[in-house]
């Protein structure tokens, strides 16, 4: 059996310029600063130690963090790896400290993301603050880049204990608890973080945020628009280091009741399937191909 992850916990980013990323989480996307130093700051957008930990020099790279239940399970996880030939690394100390947890285990995926595995990570006991206020419930889910769509699904589904919610072409939409995704793995050329989400309250916040992103010159690469697979109403925008935010509000909960009958379902590659209200991606991995071989880029 593969690892019982609970939800996900961090994203940490590499970034050209730390002040440039912590500008952008706190003025635009609406995270609240926890801490920072020369090296790397702390942002969160819920009740958490922190959801995003920004790491100075884009080469310190791009890492998920999922929490398991316990420092047992954590153990279970590392054998259960190693049992299926898929190789572990145990966190150091000072990496534990850095993220905040008291448990580490490192895998990668086949395409060579790296994931971490950890086990109970600092709560905080203030709650969220923001300097403004986009509305954010909590730190969702994220996208991920794959070359090779099945074999990382497949190391999802067995190694990670992940269900697939749906399929819109190859990219397959994975979730580990209730929410109908918490990562989704969009067909790529490369490794890495493809978008990072937030739930916010409400349709207002998300067209409140389409307003004031574009006041501040923010570039809207997908949205105001409607996911038909999670039901979510969604907006991405450009954020630094080639990294895509996206606020959604009313993501599906796939219960333990749904899940007795749920299957996952197959969506084509095509427009409708991202979007239910014709909003058009300006996102290389969401481009669907068109007859005459070029991809639609967003209408002017
Ligand atoms: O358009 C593709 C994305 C679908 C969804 C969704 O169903 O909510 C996402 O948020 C996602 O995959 O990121
Ligand atoms: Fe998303």
């Amino acid at each position: 059996m593969g690892a019982d992850l609970h939800d996900i916990r961090y994203v940490r980013i590499g970034c050209d310029d730390l002040d440039t990323s912590v500008r952008f989480a706190t003025d635009i996307l609406g995270l609240e600063l926890m801490e920072r130093d020369g090296n790397r700051a702390y942002l969160r957008g819920d009740d958490r130690d922190h959801n995003i930990c920004y790491t100075q020099g884009r080469e310190s790279g791009q890492v998920t963090g999922w929490e398991v239940a316990s420092l047992d399970a954590l153990d279970e996880a590392a054998k259960a790896f190693e049992a299926s030939g898929v190789t572990v690394r145990a966190g150091t100390s000072e990496e534990r400290e850095l993220r905040r947890v008291r448990g580490l285990i490192v895998v990668s995926d086949p395409t060579g993301n790296i994931i971490e595995l950890v086990a109970r990570p600092d709560a905080c006991g203030r709650r969220y603050f923001p300097t403004r206020d986009a509305g954010i419930l909590n730190f969702s889910h994220v996208g991920l880049h794959t070359r090779n769509p099945s074999a990382d699904e497949a190391f999802w589904v067995r190694n990670l204990g992940g269900k697939v919610s749906d399929w819109i072409g190859d990219a397959a939409l994975i979730r580990i608890n209730d929410v109908h995704h918490n990562v989704a793995l969009f067909p790529s050329t490369r490794a890495g973080i493809q978008h990072v989400n937030f739930q916010v309250e409400s349709i207002d916040d998300i067209m409140r945020s389409f307003y004031h992103l574009q006041k501040n010159n923010v570039r809207i690469v997908f949205g105001p628009g409607r996911h038909p697979t999670s039901g979510a109403r969604f907006l991405y925008f450009q954020g630094p280091d080639d990294i895509v935010y996206e606020y959604s509000t009313g993501v599906r909960l796939i219960t333990a009741e749904d899940e007795k009958t749920y299957v996952p379902r197959q969506f084509p590659k095509a427009e409708s399937s991202f979007c239910m209200w014709g909003s058009v991606p300006d996102i290389p991995e969401f481009r669907v191909p068109q007859p005459n071989g070029s991809a639609v880029a967003r209408a002017a």
